[in-house]
């Protein structure tokens, strides 16, 4: 089977769109929902027709608005030299600008804004509210959307954080839930969005060899490690009011630690998938805090921004378990932190020791690997003879980067996850049941979390996370 396409839908979304971006002067919306646009648009997978209308409190005419989108689709799209003249015209010519900001009293200009935008495309547009705003703003915005009547034929898209903690969680998922259905509402976990993450149910439901070893019975461990390098000067207050522990464990490596872990979906369809992952999530157990390290890198509380006295957790590192009859007694260790040595989010399902007649080899030398960083990757590390006269054993790696598939194009996580939006297919949000159980597993932590150990800035963290990976070390320091 050279190639075999299993569609589950028309790729071109054929409702007429108004997409509505609040907080369209923002960074996420610079940096990421803009340029995702623009790429859905050249490559022919926008509705045939639509607009978007940025919002914000300044008051930006539409050529201002337009401006600003082209500075982004410089800096973080294609890039000057690559923006087709004709294409942008065509793009440019569909945005519009309400000024004036959103709330329940005060609807600024956008209803005259979209009551125009909506004139122009025809009948039965659909609107696509994307709330690239503050978490703070969510309660405000979806309000405004209830009072002024923009909820019918709409869907809702929130960034994340939803929630930070089981009750900031449940108090606006029933504001939600008050003026809206469900099947509107599009939580964000880019993680799921990423080519790789995808590549984790085929990789598994394709492939017989794979998934005959996908449980305990032949896993010893699961790591889902994310150390970056990064700085977070840019977003230190963000940063310091969040943490490690909130802006990537309970969040990103909660929902892929449910995509590994989740029993087969009775099918792939988007319902089915989204059951799965909530069947798992309900299955971890809560967090012991004595199986968490913090850490936080030496100098973060000199920059700017950062009181002398945070005890921000810029890492953290946990040991999750996960009781289904698959996983049962296999840890699951997750780890991400920033100033870090590494630069990778991989996945590592690390093999039982082989008991035979070669005798004692290394731990965790046999293991599979995927990487979500980039376009992904698949690797697996296996035990081989060394070429030669005598039996030498070493660990070899065979890599397959998600990039160079022959055919194919990686899309960006927002760029499919946007593309999900259009279509209306919920596969790779977060559900409010799904996201209920993270924030229960996390509970225990967030109620009484971990002193923030000391680490050197572009090192590995902490001693003590080691612990957590019960000798094996992590393997992302392997590479
Ligand atoms: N930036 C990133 O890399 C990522 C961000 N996110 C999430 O995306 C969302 C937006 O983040 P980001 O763009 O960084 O945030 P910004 O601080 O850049 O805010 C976005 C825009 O929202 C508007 N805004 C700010 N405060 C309010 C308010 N109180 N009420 C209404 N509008 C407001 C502002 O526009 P104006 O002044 O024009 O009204 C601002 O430009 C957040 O939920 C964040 O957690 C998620 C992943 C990554
Ligand atoms: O949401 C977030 O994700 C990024 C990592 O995402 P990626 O796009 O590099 O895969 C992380 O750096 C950031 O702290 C977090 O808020």
């Amino acid at each position: 089977m050279p190639q075999q396409t299993i569609s589950s839908g028309p790729q071109q979304a054929p409702t007429p769109t108004v997409f509505v971006l609040f907080g369209a002067t923002g960074d996420l919306s610079r940096r990421m929902v803009l340029p995702a646009f623009y790429d859905l648009f050249c490559r022919g997978l926008t509705p045939p027709e639509w607009v978007l209308v940025g919002n914000g409190r300044g008051a930006d005419a539409d050529q201002d608005f337009a401006e600003r989108v082209r500075a982004s689709l410089e800096e973080f799209g294609p890039g000057s030299d690559k923006i087709d003249d004709k294409q942008w015209k065509d793009f440019s010519d569909r945005l519009r600008f309400a000024g004036g900001g959103f709330d329940e009293t005060d609807p600024g200009s956008l209803l005259d804004v979209i009551g125009e935008a909506a004139d122009g495309i025809g009948d039965g547009a659909q609107y696509v509210h994307y709330l690239a705003v503050p978490p703070v703003a969510f309660g405000e915005v979806v309000a405004g959307l209830a009072a002024h009547d923009l909820l019918k034929n709409a869907k809702v898209v929130f960034e994340k954080p939803y929630g930070t903690s089981l009750q900031s969680f449940t108090e606006l998922d029933e504001q939600v839930h008050s003026v809206m259905k469900e099947e509107q509402v599009f939580r964000i976990d880019h993680f799921l969005g990423k080519e790789a993450t995808q590549n984790l149910h085929v990789l598994r439901f394709g492939n017989a060899m794979i998934n005959k070893i996908w449980s305990a019975d032949a896993v010893a461990q699961v790591q889902i490690d994310a150390p970056e390098p990064l700085d977070v000067a840019q977003r230190a207050e963000f940063y310091d009011a969040t943490g490690a522990f909130k802006d990537m464990i309970a969040t990103h490596l909660f929902q892929v630690a449910a995509e590994v872990a989740m029993d087969p979906p009775a099918s792939i369809a988007p319902d089915d998938l989204q059951d799965a992952r909530e069947q798992v999530l309900a299955a971890f157990r809560p967090l012991d805090p004595s199986e968490v390290v913090f850490g936080q890198f030496d100098g973060y509380t000199d920059i700017d921004k950062i009181t002398d006295d945070s005890t921000t957790d810029t890492l953290a590192a946990v040991r999750l378990w996960v009781d289904t009859d698959r996983w049962r007694g296999v840890p699951f260790v997750l780890r991400s932190g920033k100033r870090m040595a590494g630069d990778d989010q991989l996945v590592s399902l690390i093999m039982r020791e082989t008991q035979g007649p070669l005798g004692d080899l290394d731990d965790a030398a046999a293991r599979l690997e995927i990487s979500l960083k980039g376009s992904g990757s698949i690797a697996v590390a296996l035990i081989m003879k060394r070429p030669g006269p005598d039996l030498t054993l070493r660990e070899e790696r065979i890599d397959l980067s998600l990039g160079e598939v022959s055919g194919g194009e990686a899309l960006d996580p927002y760029v499919a996850l946007i593309h999900d939006v259009l279509l209306g297919d919920r596969s790779l949000f977060t559900s409010s049941a799904g996201l209920a159980d993270a924030w229960r597993v996390a509970e225990p932590v967030l109620a009484d979390p971990p002193e923030p150990l000391p680490y050197e800035p572009d090192g590995w963290g902490p001693k003590q996370a080691e612990a957590l990976t019960d000798g094996l070390g992590w393997m992302t320091e392997r590479e």
